[in-house]
């Protein structure tokens, strides 16, 4: 199992290429399922996550060519990928498959809508909470959908005729079961009203491709969309939006090491509240042409208190990396995680850096010490081991992280990026 040896104590100094957003890109290739024309999706990152969701794709019928890569001078390198599902082989999606990503769940709603049913394993995914799908339920019934759990699966069968446009509106905010409500609304007869969406830059990503192939929807970005049903969709080219969690990932570890470092091929608007956290902790971040950039002071880190919420809110997915951030602060700060009831598996492992951090219910505690030391640390889950990296980086002495399988999931070549920028961060295969 492979293992990142970091040894702390060097800024960063460079460019670091903000890669395509996963959480945008999984939504965007499950949407394909929606057509039997090609989908084709330019900016598409290269994660664990991402090809398994191409294997889940491959079972129910769809066929992906993937272009190569094209290097450019900072780094980067973008990925093109062609969607054609010309029919759809299974509407199976077995347990061996959706266990392993969450995300991949959320084939359910194109399977239904196009056709007329889905057998969708429950999902499994980061283990930072219960992570239960009554909403997708609901709302999928809310559709005319009949929505039954037997073995460990949901039959989902839609009424002869399809779906049927309704006014549905979530009693908590969640993005998966917004996603799956744009897809399978999008097929429906009549139109659908949601209310209490997620309001996250990636539904408005998916709402986007799908009105480009032939959707109506109004509203992505707010609370209330609106989907007018149309009876078939069409191929189309799509960008993914840049990854505002690894944007603001690396923000958070310039912060922490001090230096200079432009993100480029991103965008500051996507994580404003992130941004403000950042900048109170001490740290100067502008929009600059094609990107942000970032002057980190190292050893003056001020304490910021957040609280995670849907967004526009402080992002749950930036919530491990911060309080990796305040753990040097001079001062006590407060982190309070309000989405997921467990996620704060990093916090233990902090500690082996010598981070001083309690918690009392949802509220984690953090007095900013003077240094961190390197120590062997293990990932948890996907934000929490990328929260250890960047500890890692400002720590003195070697930090050797194990599992990372986590961190392959949703950082697309971590190692080159900070190592192009003056870290020393090498991956050790065992
Ligand atoms: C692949 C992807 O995009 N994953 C993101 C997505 O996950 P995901 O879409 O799974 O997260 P949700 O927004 O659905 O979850 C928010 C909250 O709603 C709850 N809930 C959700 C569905 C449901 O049927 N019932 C229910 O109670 C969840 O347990 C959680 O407490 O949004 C999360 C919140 O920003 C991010 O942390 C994940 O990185
Ligand atoms: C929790 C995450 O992913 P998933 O929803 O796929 O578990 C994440 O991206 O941080």
């Amino acid at each position: 199992m492979d293992r990142i040896r970091i040894v702390g104590g060097n800024a960063l100094n460079g460019i670091i290429p903000i890669s395509g957003a996963k959480n945008a890109a999984l939504p965007l290739m499950i949407a394909s399922l929606l057509t039997s024309d090609t989908l084709t999706l330019e900016n598409v990152p290269h994660l664990a996550d991402v090809e398994g969701l191409i294997r889940i794709l491959g079972n129910h019928g769809v066929d992906i060519a993937v272009n190569g890569r094209r290097e450019h001078q900072d780094g980067s390198y973008s990925r093109t990928v062609h969607f054609t599902c010309r029919t759809v082989a299974d509407t199976t999606a077995p347990y061996e498959l959706v266990s392993k990503m969450r995300a991949s769940f959320w084939v359910i709603g194109p399977l239904l809508a196009r056709e007329g049913q889905a057998r969708v394993s429950l999902p499994g995914g980061c283990a930072i909470g219960t992570r239960p799908v009554d909403l997708f339920i609901e709302g999928l019934t809310a559709l005319g959908a009949e929505m039954e759990i037997d073995g460990g699966y949901i039959n989902a069968k839609a009424p002869k005729g399809g779906l049927i446009g309704a006014r549905y509106t979530f009693p908590k905010v969640s993005v998966g079961a917004t996603h799956v409500m744009l897809m399978a609304a999008s097929l429906a007869r009549g139109t659908t009203v949601i209310g209490n969406a997620a309001r996250e830059p990636e539904v408005v990503d998916l709402a986007n491709c799908l009105n480009a192939m032939g959707a109506k929807i109004s509203g992505a970005g707010t609370s209330t969309i609106t989907i007018e049903g149309v009876t078939s969709l069409s191929g189309a080219r799509h960008r993914v939006l840049p990854d505002r969690i690894e944007t603001g990932t690396y923000a958070m570890a310039v912060a922490m090491t001090g230096g200079d470092v432009t993100l480029s091929g991103t965008d500051i608007t996507l994580l404003d509240t992130a941004i403000e956290a950042i900048r109170r902790a001490g740290a100067e971040v502008s929009a600059v042409d094609g990107g942000i950039r970032v002057i980190g002071h190292g050893d003056a880190i001020r304490p910021v208190d957040i609280v995670t919420e849907p967004f526009p809110g402080f992002p749950t997915d930036l919530q491990a990396q911060f309080m990796g951030l305040m753990t040097r602060a001079h001062g006590v700060s407060h982190v309070t995680e309000t989405i997921f009831e467990n996620r704060f598996m990093h916090v233990q492992e902090l500690a082996r850096l010598g981070a001083k951090i309690t918690l009392s219910g949802q509220t984690a505690r953090i007095e900013g010490v003077t240094r961190l030391r390197g120590a062997p640390v293990m990932a948890t889950d996907l934000r929490a081991s990328v929260s250890l990296v960047i500890a890692g980086l400002a720590a003195e002495g070697e930090t050797m992280v194990s599992r990372v399988y986590h961190l392959d999931r949703g950082f697309e070549r971590l190692e080159e990026k900070l190592t192009r920028c003056g870290a020393i961060v090498e991956r050790i295969s065992d």
